[in-house]
């Protein structure tokens, strides 16, 4: 298909009237994909922005951005430039935390309903392919990158996926397009750049069309990727539909791959991180606990709890340090140890009192309309409340008399006395 009906065919898929912004590195790729929108626009006329990061890590930072707004101030582009603090040092390697930055500029640019276009092209995906492959990756990984995709609210195209970085070359050159060289393209110790520079022209020279084809099987993985998502939704619904918390026993009776499936799969709705394999796999050994059995296991921004025979997938929370407390006027919001809580408090009579807001130290008892005098241990029985929602409890004081019992991370009232009003504003 000609290039230009590509972009064209891309346009036609955008959701019409509303922007379109074009991640422009500077590199071959993104400029001409920003020529080319130029153009469909001038037919189509659609909104069409240009997005740079200048990430400030290298030498060449500079000199992106200046043949950014060159190539913008050219076309007659409205250019946003977004100025980034790459952070190496949690574990990402600096292409990744260069990557984790870009993206966050990204989400900061582009409003929901809004889409982005990026331009990496056939060879970039078979890459990613094998670069998945090599980390040993199930089909998610061999799916590479999706020619779209919703990402909160937004629109992520890759419009050039289906075309090769040998045709796009041809058409900037046809054009007498300019671009910038990334120098760190030519370093051969990264795994991508290797596999660019020395694998992939042997993979070519022996099955020429293998990057075509490697594309192709990256494309069929994404199929059955997205066949397995539809499965984990269905077998959730049977299971309750509810992520944060699965029956363990109903899910044990599943076989061992629809039961990674299925966690995997509530991990991404929560938007929690996914488990590495081993920790899913110690996860999944001990669903069939006895049944008051506590068992915990943990991934970084993750606590998953097996408790009554329920699986619960939580993000962890900060623990409360047990002198924190608030005097508070009963108004809200409630300034809580973890943010703002709406809720309000007040006295029947309309005659609030100071009050003072701490965590449960135990020992607490409330007066409850119709019940009396109740310990706020016995009461947590009674309500059947995890052990780890019982560490987030606040107790509301007036005076010396605890008058309220809040969960402090989700903003709602347990308990509140007799003669007392507790609202979520
Ligand atoms: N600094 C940046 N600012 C804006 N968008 C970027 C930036 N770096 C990369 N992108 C976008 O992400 C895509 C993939 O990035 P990648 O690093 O693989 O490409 P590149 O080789 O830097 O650039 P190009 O695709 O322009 O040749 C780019 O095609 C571009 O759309």
């Amino acid at each position: 298909m000609p290039l230009q009906s590509v972009i064209d065919r891309a346009l036609a898929e955008t959701p019409p009237g509303r922007v379109i912004w074009v991640a422009l590195s500077g590199g071959l790729d993104s400029s001409l994909l920003l020529s080319l929108a130029t153009q469909a626009c001038r037919r189509y006329p659609r909104p069409l922005h240009a997005l740079h990061v200048h990430h400030g890590l290298q030498a060449a930072a500079d000199d992106f951005e200046h043949h950014c707004r060159r190539l913008c101030s050219r076309l007659g582009v409205p250019l946003f430039v977004e100025r980034v603090g790459v952070d190496p040092g949690h574990g990402l390697g600096l292409e990744g935390a260069a990557r984790e930055a870009r993206y966050g500029a990204f989400a900061a640019r582009v409003a929901s309903g809004e889409t982005l276009w990026l331009a990496q092209h056939r060879d970039d995906q078979a890459e990613t392919l094998l670069l998945a492959a090599l980390r040993g990756g199930g089909v998610r990984g061999l799916a590479a990158m999706p020619a779209h995709r919703d990402w909160q609210g937004r629109g992520l195209r890759r419009p050039l996926l289906g075309v090769s970085r040998a045709e796009l070359r041809r058409a900037a050159e046809r054009l007498g397009l300019a671009w910038v060289e990334d120098p760190s393209n030519a370093e051969i110790h990264q795994d991508r750049n290797y596999l660019r520079h020395a694998v992939m022209p042997r993979l070519e020279a022996r099955w020429p069309g293998a990057a075509a084809r490697l594309a192709r099987t990256a494309a069929r993985a994404g199929e059955a990727d997205a066949l397995l998502g539809e499965l984990a939704a269905e077998q959730l619904v049977v299971l309750g539909g509810d992520p944060a918390r699965l029956p363990a026993a109903d899910l044990a009776a599943l076989s061992r791959p629809r039961q990674r499936l299925l966690v995997r799969h509530a991990c991404e709705r929560l938007a929690l991180p996914l488990p590495p394999a081993a920790r899913l796999d110690n996860l999944l050994a001990q669903l069939v606990a006895r049944r008051d059995a506590e068992v915990r296991v943990d991934w970084l921004g993750v606590e998953a709890r097996l408790w009554r025979g329920d699986l619960y997938l939580l993000a962890p929370q900060l623990p409360l340090a047990s002198d924190w407390s608030r005097e508070w006027a009963g108004a809200s919001p409630l300034s809580g140890p973890w943010g703002p809580l709406a809720v309000a408090l007040e006295r029947g009579d309309g005659e609030t009192p100071a009050l003072v807001v701490r965590p449960r130290r135990g020992g607490e008892r409330l007066r409850l309309a119709g019940r009396g005098r109740r310990d706020l241990k016995r009461l947590l029985q009674e309500w059947g409340l995890p052990p780890w929602r019982r560490q987030r409890l606040l107790v509301v004081w007036a005076g010396d008399a605890p008058v309220a019992v809040l969960d402090g991370f989700e903003a709602y009232w347990l308990a509140v006395a007799e003669g007392w009003r507790g609202r979520v504003a």
